[in-house]
């Protein structure tokens, strides 16, 4: 929370673009958005917490987000900018539906080791996290060193993320980081998600070329999370920015129908080829789906990690569609409460 050095240039209604390093309850701490490696300032919220988005709308910041501030003393966020994407997480409230845990992510990192062998469902579930969110998935396999082909195994993972570029990396020799590397353009920002133990921190360490996040050999000597800094965007090389939350690192997938047809697109295409339209690709008759299985171009695995995924998506949105019908009954019981009171008048008994 320093004090920039030069005042920050604002336009003409005094207002600096600036991008929100941290949210807490109160108050936000912001970056200039064209220079993200800045000192983060700390910005004041309406008393609510909530900022309108273009459409009128009052949501709380978050990570990520771009909010015009009123540069003053003290500073005043007065409103967002739309979010170009949202990595959201299901929400463990009965109220509130989901909750944005960072928003404005350009590449998510699907971070997966090569040792042990790569778990080529978590890959589906977090590439379908990924196209949810809006942003570009990138997949890193980790650890290439201690694997003899690491690049045969990156082919395989390469045919369940359709679309998606498949790296094999390892910190420890180097290898196979330049086109990771090349994703650091200025202003852009990922999120590395994947298992604990999967190199996530030693990864970002690499590509920040400094330590940024506490690995699981610093971590033993007692340091924190990050190491240099609490603010939860994290300055990268190449003007690019690391998002870390904790609300990132142990996100619940959030399935959504388009995000599943991205990531089992071979499926997808299939399915549009069975006889039935509603067809379940189980016993129907001209069933693409369960053909391609037999013949052996489907792989039987990857069909039961698409119904799982698909089961998922469903549930949670019969959920959310429970929520939002208990929301909107506590909205009209507080709106008839509010209304017989101002019958009443005010302290007035109840009848
Ligand atoms: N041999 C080898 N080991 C690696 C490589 N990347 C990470 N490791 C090791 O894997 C272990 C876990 O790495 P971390 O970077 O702490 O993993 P993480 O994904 O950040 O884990 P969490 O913080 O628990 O989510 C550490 O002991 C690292 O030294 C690699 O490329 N090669
Ligand atoms: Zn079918």
């Amino acid at each position: 929370m320093t004090e920039p050095a030069a005042p920050p240039p604002v336009d003409d209604g005094g207002l600096l673009r600036a991008r929100v390093v941290r949210a807490d309850r109160g108050a936000l701490l912001v970056v200039p958005d064209d220079d993200l490696g800045a000192p983060a300032h700390r910005t004041e919220l309406p008393r609510d917490g909530l900022l309108p988005l273009p459409d009128g709308s009052r949501v709380p910041p978050t990570v990520g987000d771009v909010v015009d501030v009123r540069v003053g003393d003290p500073w005043h966020a007065v409103h967002l900018h739309d979010r170009r994407s949202a990595v959201v997480r299901d929400s463990a409230g009965r109220t509130s539906l989901e909750q944005v845990v960072a928003a404005n992510i350009d590449v998510v990192l699907v971070v997966e080791h090569l040792d042990p062998d790569p778990d080529l469902g978590r890959v589906e579930r977090l590439l379908t996290l990924a196209w949810r969110s809006g942003a570009r998935p990138v997949v890193v396999l980790t650890k290439a060193d201690l694997v003899p082909d690491p690049q045969g195994m990156a082919a395989e993972v390469a045919q369940v993320a359709i679309g998606v570029d498949v790296h094999a990396v390892s910190v420890l020799d180097g290898a196979g980081l330049d086109p990771v590397r090349a994703l650091l353009a200025p202003g852009v920002a990922l999120v590395a998600v994947g298992p604990s133990g999967a190199g996530k921190s030693s990864l970002v360490n690499a590509l920040a070329g400094r330590e940024v996040m506490a690995t699981a050999a610093s971590r033993a000597d007692g340091r924190g999370r990050h190491t240099t800094t609490h603010r939860e965007l994290v300055p990268l090389a190449g003007g690019a920015v690391l998002v870390d939350t904790p609300g990132v690192r142990g996100v619940g997938l959030v399935a959504a129908p388009d995000a599943l047809d991205a990531t089992f697109a071979d499926v997808t295409a299939l399915a549009a080829r069975c006889r039935f339209v509603d067809c379940a690709h189980a016993a129907e008759p001209g069933c693409a789906v369960r053909e391609a299985v037999e013949s052996g171009d489907l792989p039987e695995r990857r069909l039961a990690s698409w119904r799982k995924l698909a089961r998922e998506a469903a549930y949670q949105a019969r959920r959310a569609d429970a929520r939002l019908a208990a929301a909107e009954r506590a909205r009209w019981k507080r709106v008839t409460r509010d209304y017989h009171r101002g019958l009443r008048g005010p302290g007035a008994p109840r009848p």
